[in-house]
């Protein structure tokens, strides 16, 4: 049976940012808290027109342009995205129609005509859904090409405990036989639990309490007759369709951050152990690397710190940190925890097996769905850059989707992994983007803006239909 893995990645990254300085100065937070607490340095933001779409078809094009690809070998493009733009038509055909025209001069006209194509929601984790899935369908048939396209905003409410950790982009990745990056190994530890840590309702208002709501504010009179016969005699849209109801959706999750944090650490736990019960593994000696799902920079050095400690327990390296930290035994739990988590072992731990799946975060912010393959990406961009040889390793990838779930596995770093990474450029890219100031980013996270900040984006949203059986259908164009 041959390998099958990630044969080749490429990325998409808004070229605007904030750098957390700024957003901490006017929020009035230390910006010691964002920067050494949470790992953070700039976030992401999204420039006027753009969107979800146009964040995976630029990353879409970038594999296929920058590892020759041919559109018509590609079985697959699905797209993990918790961000669609749409509830009924996937954000993946849109993605891929920008792609066909942009290539059409090269393969013809719906050179995806045969692709099969698909969005997968289930919060960050909907992208490792994709590709475990298509991993399967790939594996029937040495022919067989998969894309998966991981593709998010992460929007918070302004002033929010979620703002500093906002972030936006895509990774695209080729699943195929015989990987040149990695090869996936067949063992998934899984493990899910409803629960209600995240998520993005749709949220109801009545139109008769909205509109009591203007009227008074107005000094109008504010009975039912009056806004019945204001209801009735409307014309607008907004007003006169026959739903007592107004349904909202808005891009910024309900969500309880600590608790949130809760989930992550029990659902990862329980998918290790999962994972573990299927094949014995010694993780910190036998995975080289650490890849999580990163909602800012320093989560998973945070919450794999338990984990850790179990994992040392009864071996020498435990022995070190106790005469590093004294014994537990002897001390108050918390404080010893906190010595430890702050230790010069644990600190190498982190060091040689998480800092540089870190590195990307720290300049993104949370990208959802794309913040595990963007650290995948980070981890395979800083080994490039520093030469570290890496073929062999075994690569561990702890991801998580609140709602909940998470999914663990591992793969093997193969041969040809640097030949693929020669034009992805990941950190060359991230220096020289734009920094905007926060009042700007503030019109930009409000819609107040109409055109793009500086030149905008190479692909971007050009406008919505308005008419009958159109309304609502984006419309995209490529400058
Ligand atoms: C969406 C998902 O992916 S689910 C998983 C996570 N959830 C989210 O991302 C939801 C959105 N984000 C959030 O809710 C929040 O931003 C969180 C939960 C990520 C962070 O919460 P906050 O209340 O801002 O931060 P928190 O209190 O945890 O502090 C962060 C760290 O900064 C440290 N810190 C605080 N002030 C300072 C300072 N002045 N200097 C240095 N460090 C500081 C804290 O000690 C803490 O580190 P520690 O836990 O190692 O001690």
């Amino acid at each position: 049976m041959s390998k099958i893995g990630i044969d080749s990645i490429a990325f998409y990254v808004p070229q605007l940012y904030v750098s957390m300085d700024d957003l901490a100065e006017r929020r009035g937070i230390p910006a010691e808290k964002l920067k050494r607490g949470l790992g953070l340095q700039k976030m992401s933001v999204p420039n006027v027109g753009e969107d979800v779409v146009t964040f995976a078809s630029n990353a879409l094009l970038n594999l296929i342009e920058q590892n020759n690809l041919n559109p018509n070998d590609i079985g697959r493009v699905y797209l993990g995205t918790e961000s669609a733009v749409d509830g009924s038509k996937p954000s993946a055909t849109y993605a891929v129609e920008i792609v066909e025209n942009k290539l059409a001069s090269k393969y013809g006209g719906r050179s995806f005509k045969h692709c099969d194509i698909l969005d997968m929601t289930f919060a960050c984790v909907g992208a490792v859904d994709a590709m475990h899935n298509s991993l399967d369908w790939v594996k029937q048939n040495p022919q067989r090409k998969a894309v998966i396209i991981a593709s998010d905003v992460s929007k918070y409410d302004l002033n929010s405990t979620g703002e500093y950790t906002q972030g936006a982009g895509a990774v695209a990745i080729l699943v195929a036989h015989n990987p040149a990056i990695l090869a996936i190994n067949d063992t998934w530890g899984i493990a899910s639990k409803s629960e209600g840590d995240f998520f993005k309702p749709r949220r109801t208002y009545k139109k008769t309490e909205l509109l009591k709501t203007v009227f008074k504010d107005l000094n109008l009179d504010t009975s039912d007759k009056k806004i019945e016969d204001f209801l009735n005699a409307s014309s607008s849209e907004f007003w006169s369709d026959n739903n007592d109801l107004v349904e909202v959706f808005k891009e910024e999750p309900v969500f309880d951050g600590q608790f949130s944090n809760t989930c992550y650490s029990d659902r990862i736990t329980e998918a290790i152990a999962h994972f573990n019960a299927q094949k014995k593994t010694d993780f910190t000696t036998q995975w080289q690397q650490f890849i999580f799902h990163l909602p800012y920079a320093y989560h998973g050095r945070r919450i794999i710190f338990n984990n850790w400690l179990n994992w040392i327990n009864n071996t020498e390296t435990y022995t070190v940190l106790e005469n590093e930290v004294g014994r537990l035994e002897t001390s108050d739990k918390k404080e010893w925890q906190k010595r430890a988590y702050k230790s010069q072992v644990y600190n190498e731990f982190i060091n040689s097996k998480i800092v540089s799946g870190e590195l990307a975060s720290s300049e993104i912010g949370n990208m959802y769905t794309a913040s595990i393959f963007m650290s995948f990406l980070s981890y395979l961009s800083y080994s490039l850059n520093t030469s570290k040889a890496i073929t062999g390793d075994t690569v561990g990838f702890i991801s998580y989707g609140s709602g909940s779930k998470s999914k663990v596995f591992e793969g093997t770093m193969q041969l040809n992994w640097a030949s693929k990474l020669k034009d992805v450029q990941l950190f060359e890219y991230l220096e020289n983007r734009t920094a905007i100031d926060v009042s700007t980013y503030e019109k930009i996270h409000r819609s107040q803006l109409e055109t793009a900040v500086y030149d905008g984006s190479k692909i971007a949203l050009d406008y919505i239909e308005k008419e009958d059986t159109n309304y609502g259908l984006r419309r995209y164009k490529v400058n």
